[in-house]
């Protein structure tokens, strides 16, 4: 009894000990530490082996004695740099291990140690399996051919291990079958581990296709340069420095002579020079990357049949023989993506550049508002130490920096005589500036600059970015791409009075996810009340939608439909839950990884789960009409939705209390005003005033929790949506949209539960009821499973069958009895119920 206990509690100690020793490698600093130890220790251990090669022979009868009396004796010295310590080590590695392959053990120590320290090199497992082998090979090969330094006790090349090894192995299979060992296994181990060397050994067996591989060369290389639907290479941007703004632009004054206002400021000589190209405008940093996404045309190669393409159609062979031996061979990791494997992201010529940069501030402009900005304030008597500019592509920033004692409130009330000195509108001062503790007076530039979706998308920012659904929205005042994520957005409210460019925000939105996502990770769920703002993506159907099933359209835009949908999407929802809980997965995110790497099982009715991004055009319409109907479904998935990648955008003209109220708000931490109506509206979508002032036309504030953001939509037009539709649309998709589950709770009006309506039959009764005959089985999941249907329609379907007294009751775990033996029976069956 006290024996358990006492094991129990080693137990429990040695498993307290090794979370310790987790949490500890876990530790920045210990892992740090650890690993300049290790690199010390590297350094420390190559010393040894270095200085055993010159000292070896020198101390070689001094190993002879038992370590510790070796250590103890102080009358015993060494020649090794690394004193007995390392001696002793070299000669152990060395000589009773693996000879000089031990050093092997050095490299290994320095990895892990640079790799703790934080350095990114390979996988550590992978570097310990080649070292190893590596090791072992060359003890073998050095203990084979030098067999004779056995005698010379002072340096074993192979070390022990090579020696005995290789004894043994010429005592079992003699001098040459040890040396065509050697030999087989450097071969099989290069080939094995570089993909190029059995190319490399091959070539010159394979002579006369290498000749013509460089014949075809020079044409491969052509079509990658030149690819057909790219941008065009000659394009290129203008790169601009990074330089903070006070530096390009000073408008900078100090605090005495405020008298002279109007006295030039100081200019910085670059910002002046170019005035007339530039305008002193605000630089930028966004390098613009002009790729392309179009994938090598494999099948294009298939189509040519004269000789000189065999190399093409040898990769292509090879290729395809690799997917159809998929199965015989380990599988690799699922990849969802290979159901459209040939399928290509939209390409940038597919978007205008909307004569990007046209909007230009003149260095007079931003003077003279200055001058204004500083008169008014001068006027009522406030003092300031400093103003600078950062001009964006719609507003221009300038801060304020007020000289001590000045109250912040009393600025803030000047917005409307700042606004009349400047004869603007669309002033917004912020007051002051979070975290900078400046005063922000936003004004609205004479000539705005259109912020085209184009330069967005082929941003660096965008194009590098590891969002995992990135949106793209525009630039902000400092000329940044501004992008969020929307899985950690998780659900987005869009408000904005008609005509202020929420339209072109929401086709933003989708655009960028076009532009990053496959068929394969990304759903969309569209409902557009006034029929044509979203009509366009139906050409995307088959790749990116998501519908009910057996629904024709695939933009909803019924409101009865809109309510299926969000149940149906709760339903979803639900399902994804169970599945997650079923692969004790935390999210979707660690799920899916889950199912990539092949541990879950397909069969198990796990599957590859994309994103959904629900998107609501005119939601005012919606809840006006449906009211509660909508506003439940939706508080559900905005609550509940985010960890199984269902994310939400609903867009209103009318953001007022009873259209997004209190429950819908709360879940939807995202906000994005364009211009509104009224500081009410503003203060109902943002929590604040604010998206009054704006000056429309896309110019927007954000905000996702905390700070609001000023950001310049970017545009894209409906023919650029068209265009990018079109190339989708033109290429090969899945046979029909995402088919979300079955929502039956509005049609059943009338039937009593369990109650079975046989003139109501569903479209796959009869289907159904000849695959229960034919396989003697009534489950659910077998139809299920067959018609890729839910769970609810099969269920459906089994409850017919059963009225219809093709299988027998609900028996607990069993399946249900079929009570038709043969499809003879069953015709006639069908014959009496009609
Ligand atoms: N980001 C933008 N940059 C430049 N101009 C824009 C931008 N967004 C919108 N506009 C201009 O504003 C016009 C109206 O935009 P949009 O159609 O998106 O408005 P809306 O808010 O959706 O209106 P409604 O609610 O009536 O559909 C556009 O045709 C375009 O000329």
């Amino acid at each position: 009894m006290s024996n358990g206990k006492k094991t129990t509690k080693r137990k429990r100690s040695q498993k307290s000990g090794l979370s310790k020793w987790e949490t500890n490698l876990k530790n920045f600093k210990f892992r740090f530490i650890s690993g300049l130890l290790l690199v010390a220790l590297s350094f420390y251990l190559a010393l040894a082996f270095m200085s055993f090669f010159f000292t070896g022979f020198a101390d070689r009868s001094k190993f002879d004695i038992a370590f510790w009396d070796f250590i103890k004796n102080a009358e015993i010295t060494v020649e090794n740099w690394t004193g007995k310590f390392g001696a002793w080590l070299a000669d152990t590695f060395i000589n009773d291990w693996f000879g000089v392959a031990s050093t092997s053990v050095v490299v290994l120590l320095f990895m892990t140690g640079i790799k703790l320290v934080g350095a990114k090199i390979m996988k550590l497992s992978t570097a310990f399996a080649h070292a190893a082998l590596i090791t072992i090979w060359i003890s073998l090969t050095l203990g084979f051919f030098f067999i004779d330094s056995v005698n010379d006790r002072y340096l074993l090349l192979g070390g022990a291990h090579g020696y005995f090894l290789s004894t043994w192995l010429q005592a079992a299979i003699g001098w040459a079958g040890t040396f065509i060992l050697i030999v087989v296994s450097l071969f099989a181990y290069l080939s094995f581990s570089f993909d190029w060397f059995i190319g490399f050994v091959s070539r010159p067996f394979h002579k006369k296709e290498a000749t013509r591989e460089t014949q075809m060369e020079p044409e491969n290389q052509k079509d990658e340069e030149i690819p057909k639907d790219s941008v065009s290479a000659a394009e290129t941007e203008k790169h601009q420095s990074d330089k903070p703004l006070d530096e390009d632009l000073s408008l900078e004054r100090a605090v005495s002579g405020l008298s002279d206002v109007s006295s030039p400021v100081k200019q910085n000589p670059e910002a002046t020079g170019n005035a007339s190209d530039h305008q002193a405008k605000e630089i930028h940093d966004e390098e613009i990357l002009e790729m392309d996404f179009k994938p090598e045309n494999t099948d294009k190669s298939l189509e040519h049949d004269g000789d000189e393409d065999l190399e093409l159609k040898i990769e292509k062979a090879a290729r395809e023989e690799m997917m159809e031996h998929n199965e015989d061979q380990p599988l690799g990791d699922y990849d969802p993506t290979l159901d459209l494997s040939s399928y290509k992201l939209p390409t940038f010529d597919l978007l205008d550049d909307h004569e990007a940069g046209s909007g230009q501030v003149g260095e007079e402009e931003l003077i003279s508002n200055k001058n204004k900005i500083v008169k008014t304030l001068e006027d009522y008597k406030i003092q300031i130490k400093s103003i600078k500019a950062t001009v964006g592509p719609t507003i221009t920033l300038y801060e304020i920096v007020p000289a001590p004692g000045v109250r912040i409130s009393k600025i803030k009330n000047l917005e409307d005589d700042i606004a009349l000195s400047l004869a603007a509108l669309g002033i917004r001062i912020i007051a002051p500036i979070p975290g900078r503790g400046t005063i922000g007076i936003e004004v609205p530039n004479s000539e705005p600059e259109i912020v085209s979706m184009r330069s967005i998308i082929t941003s660096r920012k965008f194009q590098n970015s590891k969002f995992e659904l990135p949106i793209a929205f525009g630039k902000t005042i400092s000329n940044e791409t501004y992008m969020i994520d929307l899985t950690k957005a998780p659900h987005m409210l869009v408000a904005g009075a008609t005509g202020q460019g929420k339209s072109v925000g929401l086709n933003a939105i989708i655009t960028s996810l076009l532009y990053k996502k496959h068929p394969s990770q990304l759903k969309f769920v569209l409902v557009d009340p006034k029929k044509v703002e979203l009509n366009i993506y139906s050409k995307i159907e088959k790749h990116f939608l998501a519908k009910l099933p057996d629904e024709e359209e695939s933009i909803i835009t019924d409101v009865q439909r809109v309510v299926a949908t969000l149940h149906s999407l709760t339903i979803e929802m639900d399902q994804r839950y169970d599945l997650l809980k079923k692969a004790h997965a935390r999210n979707m995110k660690e799920y899916n990884h889950k199912f990539v790497k092949r541990q879950l099982n397909p069969e198990k009715g796990h599957r590859f789960l994309p994103y959904i991004v629900v998107i609501i055009d005119e939601f005012a319409d919606l809840i006006m009409t449906a009211g509660k109907d909508v506003e439940m479904p939706i508080a559900r998935i905005a609550q509940l939705a985010r960890a199984v990648g269902i994310h939400m955008i609903i867009a209103t003209q009318r953001p007022s209390t009873n259209i997004i109220t209190g429950v819908i708000k709360a879940n939807f931490p995202t906000r994005v005003a364009f211009k509104v109506a009224s500081m009410i509206d503003s203060r109902t979508i943002l929590d604040s005033p604010g998206a009054n002032q704006l000056i429309g036309r896309g110019d927007m504030l954000i905000t996702q929790g905390s700070d609001l953001i000023r950001v310049q939509c970017a545009f894209v037009d409906t023919p650029e949506v068209e265009k990018i539709n079109d190339y989708v649309g033109a290429q090969q998709g899945y046979p029909s949209a995402m088919i979300l589950p079955e929502y039956t709770g509005g049609d059943s009006e009338g039937a009593e539960p369990g109650e079975v309506d046989l003139s109501k039959r569903d479209s796959m009764f009869e289907e159904a009821a000849k695959v229960v005959v034919a396989n003697q089985s009534g489950s659910t999941s077998l139809i299920q499973r067959r018609f890729s249907i839910g769970y609810n329609r099969a269920g459906r379907i089994i409850d017919q069958l059963e009225a219809a007294g093709v299988v027998g009751p609900f028996e607990g775990s069993k399946a249900r009895q079929v009570l038709i033996p043969d499809e003879y029976q069953l015709e006639k069956l069908f014959d009496n119920i009609k």
